[in-house]
């Protein structure tokens, strides 16, 4: 059963936001193409019971070992905030003591050392992208009386930090089968590498083990999901609480979000796209999701919204129609960035948007001179003094548009030259600020199709 809410969220419009009413039964998200694996494998008939019965609890974990989550992980967010939806108690375990053993799923190399200082800012990064999420969420998605559980994120360093290694290594170590450990896909890729593997490294799956029963002795968490290169670490798990607890728990893993070509998106693989707004500007987020291709768009609508199977189908069908004005690109990143930006940072991006591609000079007066640099392809930022009487070729000399005035005259008179996206064609035009300034104070020079140079005016 669904429920449609409006939405109303100031400068970027009405959003139709569906409302899934809460299925416990989260397997549901298969259909979404949200998990891929479920371990044990034969256990979809009990899980969905499982789910039916009562409440769970699940987690998810990530390791610090960069300042933001990245559009990958997001994924692993957003099959927390269904279970979320679903009745289900969600938690985020943030590694800072995995972070410093490193984790060689994926990996052809160990990892570098990370600095304390350094882990501990990137907890800080981690803490406030999954708080943001969880946020925007039940601020913009989420319009009902019903109260979602509370999400909690908590540090596997302090659990670890007040533990034995005696305990860990006698304690759970000896539950572990080494015929099994050294079978992960993960183990064998590293063991046949060149660079071979730390014995700190292999006892990663110890330590992530340790994390879901400890999970599961202290909240009762009887699920663990991740991406699909986590099953080995889910499986040694499983294998700990069956031996030690005698119980029954569930891994579920999710597809990896990868390229177009197939390679992961991930921070080892040096093609992030990160979900803090310092390292990937609200715009560059926005276009990201706007860009995929039409053979991605259905896939990552499902994944990544909301939105109602039948209402992507109908997206797709209009999609067919008319496919230049690019409705599904639109929605998919309307909606992403609205859970991950916040209404201010989806209003921020749609002006750069506007600015870029329609020229809209209303909504680059209203960006900050840091987005518009970030939009116009890193543009400088140059102050000029606004004096009486200058020239558009003084100005455009002082922006440093130019290495020469002869080149400025010829390049502004043969129409190369464009003062906030109109063309100016004359050289000796005295610079109008009532005109030329915008109301930020600034104004955008570019010479030819894209270098653009912001002026901003010294009063
Ligand atoms: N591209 C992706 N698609 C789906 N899930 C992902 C993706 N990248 C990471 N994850 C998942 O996010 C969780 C946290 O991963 P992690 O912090 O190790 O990120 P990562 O980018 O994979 O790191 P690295 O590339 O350094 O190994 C794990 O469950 C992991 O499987
Ligand atoms: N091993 C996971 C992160 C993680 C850390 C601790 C856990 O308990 C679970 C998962 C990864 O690197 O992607």
């Amino acid at each position: 059963m669904f429920t449609k809410y409006f939405l109303n969220y100031g400068k970027t419009g009405v959003i139709f936001c569906y409302r899934h009413y809460s299925n416990r039964n989260v397997l549901k998200l298969k259909e979404r193409g949200m998990f891929e694996d479920i371990f044990p494998d034969n256990a979809a008939n009990v899980v969905t019971d499982v789910l039916n019965a009562r409440p769970q609890v699940v987690y998810a974990g990530f390791d610090p070992t960069a300042n933001s989550l990245h559009v990958g992980n997001l994924l692993v967010l957003i099959n927390l905030l269904h279970w979320q939806r679903g009745g289900h108690h969600p938690i985020a375990v943030v590694g800072g003591a995995t972070a410093k053993i490193g984790d060689p799923s994926g990996r052809t190399k160990e990892r570098e050392e990370i600095a304390r200082t350094i882990i501990e800012e990137n907890i800080t990064g981690l803490c406030s992208n999954i708080n943001a999420i969880f946020n925007n969420h039940e601020k913009y998605f989420w319009k009902d009386t019903t109260k979602l559980e509370p999400l909690r994120i908590l540090n596997n360093e302090s659990w670890y930090q007040i533990m034995n290694p005696v305990e860990l290594i006698g304690g759970a170590g000896k539950y572990l089968r080494m015929g099994t450990l050294l079978s992960r896909t993960s183990v064998q890729n590293r063991l046949q590498s060149s660079s071979g593997m730390s014995f700190t490294e292999f006892s990663y799956q110890l330590f992530q083990a340790y994390d879901w029963l400890h999970l599961f002795k202290k909240h009762n968490c009887t699920f663990q999901i991740g991406g699909n290169d986590q099953m080995g670490n889910i499986m040694s798990g499983h294998e700990l609480i069956s031996k030690i607890c005698n119980k029954q728990v569930y891994g579920l893993t999710l597809p990896l979000v990868t390229t177009e070509m197939g390679d992961k998106f991930g921070k080892s693989a040096g093609n992030a796209v990160w979900l803090s707004n310092d390292q990937t500007s609200d715009f560059t987020f926005y276009q990201f999701w706007i860009r995929q291709p039409d053979s991605e768009v259905e896939k990552f609508l499902k994944l990544f919204t909301f939105d109602t199977l039948g209402s992507i189908n109908d997206l797709m069908r209009k999609h067919k129609e008319q496919p230049q004005l690019q409705l599904p690109q639109k929605r998919l990143a309307e909606q992403v960035t609205l859970l991950v930006r916040g209404e201010e940072g989806l209003a921020k991006a749609q002006a750069a948007s506007k600015a870029l591609y329609e020229g809209s000079v209303t909504a680059l007066g209203e960006m900050h001179p840091k987005e518009i640099s970030e939009t116009f392809h890193g543009a400088t930022i140059v102050e000029v003094l606004s004096e009486a009487g200058q020239s558009i070729l003084d100005v455009a000399m002082k922006a440093g548009c130019f290495p020469t005035k002869q080149d400025a005259i010829r390049i502004i008179s043969a129409g190369g030259f464009y003062i906030n996206q109109q063309r100016v064609n004359n050289p000796s035009e005295i610079v109008n600020l009532n005109i030329h300034r915008l109301k930020n104070n600034t104004s955008l020079l570019r010479v030819g199709k894209r270098n653009y140079y912001i002026v901003k005016w010294l009063l």
